[in-house]
C-alpha cells in the first residue's frame, strides 16, 4: 500500500470505535429492539464487529453456523472472541450441513458457488427468525470493501439490519482490529468467505487487499485516473480497471430492487425523487 494511501486510511481509532458503539446502541434503541445478533466466523470482520456490538449492548446474541469447509481453526479463533466478549452463555453452535446438502439436492447441483451462496443465504434466514424471535435487529459484518467490490452474496451475508463498520475498508478494519485488542493470528489471517474449501478473498478477486483498497480510495475518494492510480500502486492497468469494473457492475447488490414504475422517472424508484413532485 504506498504511504500515502496507509496515512489517508489511518484513523483515530479509538473515536472511530466510540461513534460506531454508539451508532449501534442508538440504532437498536430507535428500532425498539432489544438487542442485536451476529453470526460469527472467525473472520476479522465478525470478530471486530461481535467486539463492538458486545460493548454497545449487553443484549447480544451470536450464532455459529459452520459447515464442512469451515476451517476447524475459524471455529476455534471465533470461540476465542466469545471468551474476549464473556458471550459463554449468548451464543449457539449450528451445524448447517444438513440444510445445505438438502437444498443443493432439491436444485441438483454440485457448483460450487451455487452451493456457497446457499450456505450465506440460510445463514441469514437463521440469524431473521432468531432475530425475530428475540426482538433483536441482524448485526452485519460488511466491510466498505467487500461492499463496494460487491463481493458478497446478495441477500445471504448482504441481507442484515444494519452495516457497522461497513465505511472502513478491511485495511481499516484490520487497523481497528489491532486497536480493539483481536488476536493478531484474527487480524493477520487472509480473508475467506469459506464457502468452498481452500477459498481465499485474495485468490478469487486476484490482487491483495492493500491494493484493493488502495485503488478504491484513490478511485472513488480522490477521483483519480486508472493510469496514475496503476503507477502508484504498482499494479497493472488492466487490474485497476478490473477493480473499477467490480464496482460498477455490482450496483444491484447495494441499491434496493428497482421497480418499473408506471409514471416518472425509475431512478432507483426513489418515491422522493424531486422531479416526481415538481
Ligand atoms: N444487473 C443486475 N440487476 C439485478 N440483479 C442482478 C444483476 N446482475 C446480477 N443480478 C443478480 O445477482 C445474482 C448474483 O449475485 P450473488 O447471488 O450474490 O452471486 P455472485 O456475486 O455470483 O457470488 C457471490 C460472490 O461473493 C463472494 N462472497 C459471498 C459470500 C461471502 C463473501 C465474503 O466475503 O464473506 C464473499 C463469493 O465468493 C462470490 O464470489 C444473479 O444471480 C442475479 O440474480
Ligand atoms: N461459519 C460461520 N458462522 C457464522 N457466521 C458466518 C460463518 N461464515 C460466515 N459467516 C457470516 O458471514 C459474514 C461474511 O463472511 P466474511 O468472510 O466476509 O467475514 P469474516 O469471516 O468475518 O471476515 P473475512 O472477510 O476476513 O473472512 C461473516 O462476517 C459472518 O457474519
Ligand atoms: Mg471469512
Amino acid at each position: 500500500m504506498p504511504e500515502y494511501v496507509r496515512k489517508k486510511l489511518t484513523l483515530d481509532f479509538g473515536q472511530v470505535t466510540d461513534y460506531i458503539v454508539r451508532r449501534i446502541r442508538e440504532y437498536i434503541e430507535e428500532s425498539k429492539k432489544e438487542g442485536g445478533i451476529i453470526g460469527l466466523s472467525g473472520g476479522i470482520d465478525s470478530s471486530v464487529t461481535t467486539i463492538l456490538l458486545s460493548r454497545a449492548t449487553n443484549n447480544f446474541y451470536i450464532l455459529l453456523m459452520p459447515t464442512s469447509s469451515t476451517p476447524q481453526k475459524d471455529i476455534e479463533d471465533a470461540m476465542k472472541i466469545i471468551k474476549i466478549v464473556n458471550g459463554e452463555n449468548k451464543y449457539s453452535y449450528i451445524n448447517i450441513d444438513e440444510i445445505i446438502n438438502e437444498f443443493s439436492s432439491i436444485v441438483n447441483t454440485s457448483d460450487k458457488i451455487v452451493i456457497g451462496n446457499i450456505k450465506a443465504r440460510v445463514r441469514m434466514t437463521l440469524l431473521y427468525a432468531f432475530a425475530q424471535k428475540m426482538n433483536y435487529l441482524v448485526i452485519g459484518t460488511g466491510d466498505k470493501s467487500e461492499i463496494m467490490l460487491g463481493y458478497f452474496t446478495k441477500y445471504g451475508d448482504g441481507g442484515v439490519d444494519v452495516l457497522p463498520i461497513g465505511d472502513l475498508y478491511k485495511t481499516q478494519v484490520r487497523m481497528l482490529g489491532n486497536y480493539l485488542g483481536v488476536p493478531e493470528e484474527i487480524v493477520k489471517k487472509p480473508p475467506s468467505p469459506a464457502l468452498w474449501e481452500g477459498q481465499t478473498a485474495e485468490g478469487e478477486i486476484g490482487l491483495d487487499y492493500e491494493t484493493i483498497d488502495s485503488i478504491l480510495y484513490l478511485k472513488f475518494e480522490e477521483m483519480r485516473e486508472p493510469e496514475e492510480i496503476a503507477e502508484m500502486t504498482k499494479t497493472s492497468y488492466d487490474k485497476v480497471i478490473k477493480i473499477i469494473n467490480m464496482v460498477k457492475t455490482s450496483q444491484h447488490k447495494r441499491l434496493p430492487p428497482e421497480i418499473f414504475r408506471l409514471s416518472g422517472r425509475a431512478i432507483n424508484s426513489d418515491w422522493r425523487y424531486p422531479r416526481q413532485w415538481g
